[in-house]
């Protein structure tokens, strides 16, 4: 009896000893979560909650329609928006010129990315890597943008092989999925002028971008469907997560015999010009020989460059396909800037004269913009506007950069896609304005690139590229809808407007 009673006791210590010591370690784990970021809710603001809207719906339009609707009703003012990605005050535009200027330390889009991002677990910023933002940027503004010029040659050379290997003789109509083939097109340009062409081809390095291009996006919608306290450890099974770090790991691996090698050029004065060698250059000297961050650059920068630019070559390619009336004018154009070349391929002061092709892609952005939000930003420290209105420490913001692209009062006929648009804005004038590179916040102004000093400073690079890609297709293909289609429905997602990536077109080639 005295030994039951024994065993008992030994055995409900144990017990006790088992919950408290189970309760000690989840009172540990909640301890010990990393912090997410709650953006504060606006008192006095009008709240406009789509965050239990079903991921269908907010596909079919919910978000397009909730950002149309509310930026109506409340014109002029500021309102919010609550989805599932977190709340965001809508401004209007009037505030724009007053915020842009303001230095990170009152508004950061490095820390709008990182929340917005999830970049703890998605790694999708040279922060969350533990990496000066700086010196991406200094590669993709300066070195990038100096160096489009010299680099024409090699963009038209890869744009010829990236159709001509995919496409094959293509002399009678050919159905191809229009989204995959421009994937692989943009990849291999934006490859050629990042890593050069010992390595643009190279299929590991090729598939690495690609890949890493569609795993990025889907590791933020994967992640941020988990509640805050189980993502720290969610990332660890989240499949889309563990890509990037595949990714990462490979592209680490693709890079180890490239860096020592061009760590050998650069000290001979020979290295050829690419991002890997900007990179090199631009990172102090304890991070040269660093393939995590040399990888992480390469990754990212491409990811910027192949899904964007992708997508609104698509768009673009749509809408010439559903008004072919503009092809003959565009295509003519095109021939007779070319004539005018030394070589058979077209050189960036040449880009600045295909003022109806400019034109055309500007107007295909107003209406099918990536993004329905742009110039979206954290507040990082308390703001008051010129009216008064208080921005919180901690508050994100955007503009609805969609909404003001298709406003009755800024462009009269809104709703009609007339591809002369800017051209017939821009008249003979031959500067900037109303041209496809341009931000603004006036009247007939787009902010598809966002605004100020931190507007898109990938633009200049990819209004060459998209525009010798067009070119390339334009004269050497012809393309149709298929018999019978009109433009392909667009998908509207918690990021924006993509194009219907996989659907197919016809071409062949011109006879
Ligand atoms: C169709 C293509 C693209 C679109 C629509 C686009 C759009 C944007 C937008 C809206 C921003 C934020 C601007 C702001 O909030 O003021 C941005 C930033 C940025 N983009 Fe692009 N982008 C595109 C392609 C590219 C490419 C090809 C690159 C690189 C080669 C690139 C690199 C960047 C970088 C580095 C930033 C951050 C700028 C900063 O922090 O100051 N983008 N882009």
């Amino acid at each position: 009896m005295l030994d039951d009673l024994n065993t008992y006791a030994v055995q409900h210590q144990t017990l006790s000893a088992l919950v408290v010591g189970a309760v000690v370690l989840m009172v540990a784990y909640f301890l010990a979560l990393p912090r997410e970021h709650v953006s504060p809710i606006l008192a006095n603001v009008p709240l406009v909650d789509i965050s239990e809207v079903k991921k269908g719906q907010v596909e079919l339009g919910g978000l397009q329609d909730a950002l149309s609707m509310n930026c109506e009703k409340y014109r002029g003012q500021l309102w919010q928006l609550k989805t599932r990605h977190g709340t965001v005050v809508v401004l209007p535009e009037r505030f724009i010129s007053e915020l842009c200027y303001l230095p990170e330390e009152f508004v950061s889009l490095e820390a709008k990315n990182t929340d917005r991002f999830f970049t703890r677990y998605t790694r999708l910023t040279p922060t969350s890597i533990g990496h000066d933002p700086a010196h991406l940027l200094h590669c993709v503004k300066h070195d990038l943008t100096r160096n489009i010029g010299s680099m024409m040659k090699e963009i038209f050379e890869e744009t010829e092989y990236a159709f001509n290997s995919s496409l094959g003789e293509c002399n009678d109509w050919k159905e191809i999925a229009l989204g995959n083939v421009l994937t692989r097109a943009v990849a291999l340009v934006s490859g050629r002028v990042f890593a050069g062409p010992e390595l643009n081809r190279n299929p590991d390095y090729l598939q690495s971008i690609i890949d890493f291009t569609f795993v990025a996006f889907k590791a933020i919608e994967a992640i941020s469907r988990y509640p805050a306290w189980q993502r720290p450890v969610a990332q660890y099974w989240v499949e889309e997560v563990r890509g990037i770090k595949r990714s990462l790991n490979q592209m680490e691996k693709i890079l180890a015999s490239i860096v020592p090698e061009r760590l050998r050029l650069i000290s001979e004065g020979k290295a050829p010009s690419n991002l890997t060698t900007w990179h090199i250059n631009s990172v102090p000297a304890e991070k040269k020989k660093d393939l995590t961050v040399h990888a992480h650059t390469q990754l990212v920068v491409s990811t910027a460059a192949i899904h964007n630019t992708t997508m609104l070559t698509t768009h673009i390619i749509f809408d010439l396909l559903a008004r072919p009336e503009y092809i003959g004018p565009i295509r003519d154009e095109i021939s007779e800037v070319l004539s005018h070349e030394n070589d058979n391929y077209l050189t960036k002061s040449s880009m600045t004269k295909l003022r109806k092709l400019d034109s055309f892609m500007k107007e295909s952005q107003r209406i099918h913009p990536l993004g329905l939000l742009t110039f979206e930003r954290k507040v990082m420290k308390d703001i008051t506007l010129h009216d008064g209105t208080v921005l919180p420490k901690g508050c994100c913001f955007a503009v609805p950069a969609y909404f003001m692209a298709m406003d009755p009062e800024r462009w009269g006929n809104p709703q009609e896609f007339d591809g002369n648009r800017f051209l017939k804005l821009r008249g003979d004038n031959s500067g900037g304005k109303y041209t496809f590179i341009e931000t603004g916040i006036g009247q007939n102004d787009l902010i598809a690139f966002g605004h100020g000093p931190h507007a898109c400073p990938g633009r200049f690079f990819l209004n060459n590229e998209i525009k010798v890609i067009l070119s390339y297709l334009l004269l050497n293909y012809e393309m149709k809808l298929l018999d019978g289609e009109s433009r392909p429905e667009n998908l509207v997602s918690a990021d924006g407007i993509g194009p219907a990536y996989s659907k197919k077109i016809l071409i062949r080639r011109r006879r």
